[in-house]
């Protein structure tokens, strides 16, 4: 049967991209999606402002909820300074064993987690099963209607601490309105919509960070 698109990315990084090198990494996964088939990754244009938030934030830990190929899991895991790590949520097995073989490549295993199974499922025993206090900065690109159930679970769970970063992919396309709503119209929360366009097009996106104050 013919391969997923998933596969054919891994390929272009096996074929493209030097094992132990990240950015390279992250450049064969821009060019065949911008080239060849586009995917869903969060993308360059996306994804430098990712980078800012990052090394804005320099988190201890970080939490990604939706893993699919690992490309945002490897330009998070590359800023990440020695004894800082990404715990990353995925629940489809085929895209968890793409993704870590994409993460393998990049060299970057040591600095990431890849979690099989749902945020749901998962969120709850991060603490116990982890050793996690809270996360520094959280990255949501999962199912969009996920985003807002997932937040409060981990407001609920203790897991978002005074000064944790939420930082939302997709809040204008596909869109995430009842999350948007509930961030910027929460007294907890000081939010900011960082203005930009859909991976590898000119359709307009963008990233909401978002900062917890407290209770
Ligand atoms: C109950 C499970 C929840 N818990 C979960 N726990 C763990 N893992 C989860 C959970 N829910 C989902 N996942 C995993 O995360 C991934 C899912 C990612 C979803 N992303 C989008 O849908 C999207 C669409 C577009 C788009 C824009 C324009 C278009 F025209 C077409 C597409 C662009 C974008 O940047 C996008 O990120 C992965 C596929 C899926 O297995
Ligand atoms: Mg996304």
């Amino acid at each position: 049967t013919r391969t997923s698109r998933p596969q054919r990315i891994l390929k272009a990084v096996q074929t493209k991209a030097t094992v132990g090198d990240p950015q390279s990494v992250i450049t064969a996964i821009d060019h065949f999606c911008r080239h060849r088939e586009w995917a869903m990754n969060v993308g360059d244009e996306k994804g430098s402002i990712l980078d800012s938030v990052v090394n804005e934030v320099s988190p201890v830990t970080v939490l990604e909820l939706g893993t699919y190929c690992g490309y945002s899991t490897v330009r998070i895991a590359r800023l990440l300074p020695p004894g800082a790590c990404v715990i990353t949520l995925e629940f489809n097995p085929d895209y968890a064993a793409i993704a870590r073989q994409v993460i393998k490549w990049s060299g970057l295993e040591d600095k990431v987690q890849l979690v099989e199974g749902a945020s749901g499922d998962w969120i709850p025993w991060m603490k116990e099963h982890f050793g996690v206090q809270a996360f520094d900065l959280v990255f949501l690109d999962h199912w969009k209607e996920r985003y807002l159930p997932d937040t409060k679970l981990l407001e609920e769970c203790g897991l978002i601490q005074k000064g944790t970063v939420l930082l939302a992919d997709n809040v204008i396309c596909p869109g995430t309105p009842d999350y948007l709503e509930y961030v910027r119209n929460s007294p907890h929360y000081n939010s900011q919509y960082y203005r930009s366009h859909l991976e590898y097009t000119k359709v307009e996106d963008g990233l909401e960070k978002s900062v917890f104050l407290g209770y």
